[in-house]
């Protein structure tokens, strides 16, 4: 499947990295106060709009892309610049498309970059900057420290995001247990939720573009991440029902991560999801869960046994009242089993309870 520029974006950072070849000979070319235009691929595309310069086809070395860019025109080096293919080159993308850059160098960048789907780096001499630029995406390299410092600040937000998600997860499973849930205790999970994916992707790309220099930065990320728990999609299942229609999971989850930074403050916004009527009436209906959730913090519940218990009992109050033989009629389940989900439902039951009164 073709990948989406921000996705294409995503890869590139990586490949330019601190601590990588490619931006090692990319800093030598800045210290040296000269430019470049380095294209990342090539194909027959790429050949049609080369004109002039030479073949060299080397391994890539830092030292070598920097002599190389000493001279005019361009260099192509394969894909993930393991080769140094062409040097000298004049690009002659195609001129009717629109490009926002000034000077040659950066419109020819832009132009190539969507002409051809390859990343195409340009490093100014002028400006003294590298940028990057994928599809239609531009993105000017920072050094390390300004990315960092950033990455930090989103860091203390993702561990206060995740304390709170933490406490209105827990309250919902005890108000699961106890068969008090609200469409407001749901919409704040999934709303919690949400924030914590959308700050944890952000760290996640600033560990790309950091490369080596990301290094402790990606086990503060790992070390906040673990222990989640099942995501927005066990919740959306859970409480789908609430709708007329059937929920779209995938749908609805889309949805969810489309949502305006506006709309995620409006938990009736988020309640609308699932199929509820926007308004703050319906945050305070009264509704039962199917057990999706619960269930799949079981670890040796496969998700086909979880679907057959939620399809045999309705909900989870008939899923908590079942014994070890009413869990044995459900076809997959031996007493083994049936005693796990006896077992970790008991468990799930008196640990939400005692976090909540204690
Ligand atoms: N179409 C092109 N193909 C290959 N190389 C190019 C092309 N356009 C510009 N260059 C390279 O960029 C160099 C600088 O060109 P120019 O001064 O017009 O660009 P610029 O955008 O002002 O660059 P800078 O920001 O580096 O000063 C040229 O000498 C040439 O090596």
């Amino acid at each position: 499947m073709a990948k989406s520029p921000e996705e294409a974006l995503r890869t590139t950072l990586a490949r330019v990295a601190p601590g990588t070849h490619l931006r090692d000979g990319l800093e030598r070319i800045l210290r040296g106060r000269t430019g470049a235009l380095i294209v990342l691929g090539q194909d027959r595309t790429v050949e049609n709009i080369c004109s002039g310069g030479f073949d060299i086809n080397i391994a890539f070395s830092p030292q070598r892309l920097r002599e190389l860019a000493k001279m005019d025109g361009a260099i192509v080096c394969d894909r993930d610049a393991s080769n140094i293919l062409k040097a000298g080159v004049q690009l002659v993308p195609d001129h009717t498309i629109p490009t926002e850059e000034t000077g040659t160098r950066h419109r020819t960048a832009e132009r190539v970059a969507i002409q051809t789907g390859f990343p195409v780096i340009s490093v100014s001499q002028s400006m003294q900057i590298i940028a990057i630029y994928v599809q239609g995406l531009r993105h000017v390299l920072e050094g390390s420290e300004p990315v960092l410092a950033r990455a930090n600040q989103a860091l203390q937000t993702l561990e206060r995001y995740r304390a709170r998600l933490d406490q209105v997860t827990s309250t919902l499973s005890a108000l699961e247990i106890e068969a008090m849930v609200t469409v407001r205790d749901v919409a704040l999970v999934l709303q919690r939720q949400e924030m914590v994916r959308r700050i944890s992707e952000e760290i996640a790309q600033y560990v790309l573009e950091l490369g080596v220099d990301g290094r402790l930065l990606a086990l503060q990320l790992e070390e906040l991440s673990t222990g989640l728990g099942p995501g927005s999609d066990m919740l959306l299942k859970d409480y789908s029902e609430l709708g007329t229609e059937p929920l779209d999971i995938e749908v609805a989850l889309a949805q969810l991560h489309e949502l305006s930074s506006t709309d995620m403050i409006d938990l009736s916004r988020i309640a609308s999801l699932l199929g509820y009527a926007p308004d703050t009436n319906s945050l305070e209906t009264v509704v039962h869960p199917q057990g999706y959730r619960l269930l799949a913090g079981i670890k040796s519940v496969p998700r086909a046994v979880a679907d057959r218990l939620v399809a045999t009992f309705g909900g989870l109050q008939r899923l908590m009242a079942a014994n070890i033989e009413d869990l044995m009629a459900v076809d997959g389940i031996g007493e083994q089993r049936a005693r796990t989900v006896r077992e970790g439902l008991s468990r799930i039951a008196e640990s939400s309870l005692l976090d909540r009164f204690m």
